[in-house]
């Protein structure tokens, strides 16, 4: 048999991604690069450094090898190097071992997609506004007499409907062994329909759909426009739903929300319940970072992170569930890398990128504004030359929020404040960070803006 090539390494990165997540793939398989294979069948691939190699070695030498195998039978062993030290002599690379002989794989013969072994109930993290969609999803979970049908699960991207599903799968596995569930994305669903129409093996596709205990379709928002597809899928649903079985949906909208859907499958999906997902606020990001940091304690027992770090990344990274874990990752990395603690200034180095992206969009302007019409001041006296107290506190409030909020320099937010000087703008945000501790009058004020000006 053949080493394995640079193209067919190349076409197992889609499928890479998709297993491990699109943060974890960028953060440490997207950096790995092709070597070539050995008469012996070992695949070598490079990575950037020492600990990237024993990193990817730990935590996804299985995986790598389970699907290079597959697609090359003929490769038995990965061994990862570093780039840097690759012509230096004899440095052992990390490798990972495929059982000798070979245990036959044993295959499924249900088609879906595998489940994230970190997608369970007890690493859900639940808020408000994810708790009727946690509930929902624990219900069906907990199997017994079919009471809505389909639940329909819809929200944004990274908001946790994967989770949830993979969530529903373990514990229904778990619960009853016996029932055979099935979980597939949309797409997964197409493409397994137009295989079975080239093979004219249509009478299996429907067999084998029609006789799950439990149908799980995600992102069901892929069939729009697919005509056929959606055809099958609709005559698939129904003869579940006929039998009362168990059939779980999500979606990026709500079913009304979804175009090219046919209205037959718009109100077929619509029948059962729907809920969504909304997006997070500051606890529930807060909960999911402390509760990330949690698990990441196995891989990196030693490292410490300074206070007020998970706060500002809560606050600071509001888009999804998924960029905030990859923040996450990357700056115990980062640390790891370093070795220095996870502080605001690694941070600031580690993150400038993903901060950019997520930054608010709020002004300075609109922060004076808020911020004089909050304490009924005029805004020519925040930014005027007055020093009363009765200036000076909301002036330093809302230099404190431009901090806060934007990312603005020092010297640009003094500017913006009549032309004071930076350390007048430091000294006001020291101020503020102090009396937030002290007095529970100024620290509702900031937190009320904050809200406010977020909202
Ligand atoms: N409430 C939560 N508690 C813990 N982790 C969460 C929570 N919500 C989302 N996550 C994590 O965020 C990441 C993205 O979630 P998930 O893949 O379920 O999003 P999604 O809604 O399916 O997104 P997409 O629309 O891109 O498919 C996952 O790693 C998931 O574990």
């Amino acid at each position: 048999m053949d080493g394995m090539t640079k193209e067919q390494w190349g076409a197992l990165q889609g499928d890479l991604c998709k297993t491990v997540g699109q943060n974890s793939y960028a953060t440490w398989l997207e950096p790995l690069d092709f070597e070539g294979t050995d008469q012996d069948g070992v695949l070598r691939l490079s990575a950037p450094t020492t600990f990237f190699c024993t990193y990817v070695t730990q935590n996804y030498g299985d995986l790598l090898l389970s699907k290079v195998a597959r697609l090359n039978p003929a490769i038995r062993r990965i061994a990862i190097s570093a780039a840097s030290l690759r012509k230096a002599p004899a440095p052992k690379p990390a490798t990972v071992e495929a059982p000798q002989p070979a245990a036959p794989r044993k295959e499924r013969d249900l088609p879906g997609a595998p489940l994230d072994a970190r997608f369970t109930f007890d690493r859900f993290i639940v808020g408000k506004p994810n708790e009727l969609a946690h509930a929902a999803a624990k219900r069906v979970a907990e199997g017994g007499q079919v009471t809505f049908n389909p639940l329909f699960l819809y929200g944004g991207v990274g908001l946790g409907k994967t989770h949830l599903m993979h969530a529903i799968a373990w514990e229904l596995r778990e619960r009853s062994p016996e029932l055979s569930v099935l979980y597939l994305s949309a797409e997964q669903f197409m493409y397994r329909f137009v295989q079975s129409l080239r093979e004219r093996k249509m009478l299996d596709f429907k067999e084998m759909f029609r006789s799950v205990d439990i149908l799980m379709v995600d992102d069901v928002q892929f069939i729009a426009g697919k005509d056929s597809t959606q055809e099958e899928f609709f005559h698939t649903f129904n003869a579940l739903v006929d039998q009362n079985k168990q059939i779980i949906i999500s979606a990026d909208r709500a079913p009304d929300e979804i175009k090219d859907l046919e209205n037959r499958i718009r109100s077929r999906l619509q029948s059962g319940l729907v809920v969504d997902l909304h997006p997070t606020d500051y606890e529930l990001r807060l909960g999911i970072l402390q509760s990330k940091v949690e698990s990441y304690r196995e891989h990196y027992p030693r490292l410490e992170i300074a206070d007020g770090v998970l706060e500002f990344l809560a606050h600071r990274i509001s888009t999804n569930v998924r960029v905030l874990e990859g923040a996450l990752t990357r700056l115990f990395a980062f640390a790891s890398l370093v070795g220095k603690p996870i502080d605001m200034d690694l941070v600031q180095d580690s993150l400038s990128d993903v901060l950019r992206a997520s930054e608010r969009k709020i002004s300075i302007d609109e922060i004076q504004r808020k911020v004089a019409e909050h304490y009924n001041i005029r805004l020519s006296d925040m930014v005027g030359p007055k020093r009363v107290r009765n200036f000076a506190r909301p002036r330093q409030v809302a230099m404190y929020l431009c901090k806060q909020l934007t990312s603005r320099s020092l010297p640009e937010i003094g500017r913006r404040f009549g032309g004071r000087d930076h350390t007048t703008v430091m000294h006001g945000v020291k101020r503020i960070e102090e009396l937030r501790q002290q007095d529970g009058q100024i620290d509702e004020d900031v937190e009320l803006l904050r809200r406010a000006l977020e909202a």
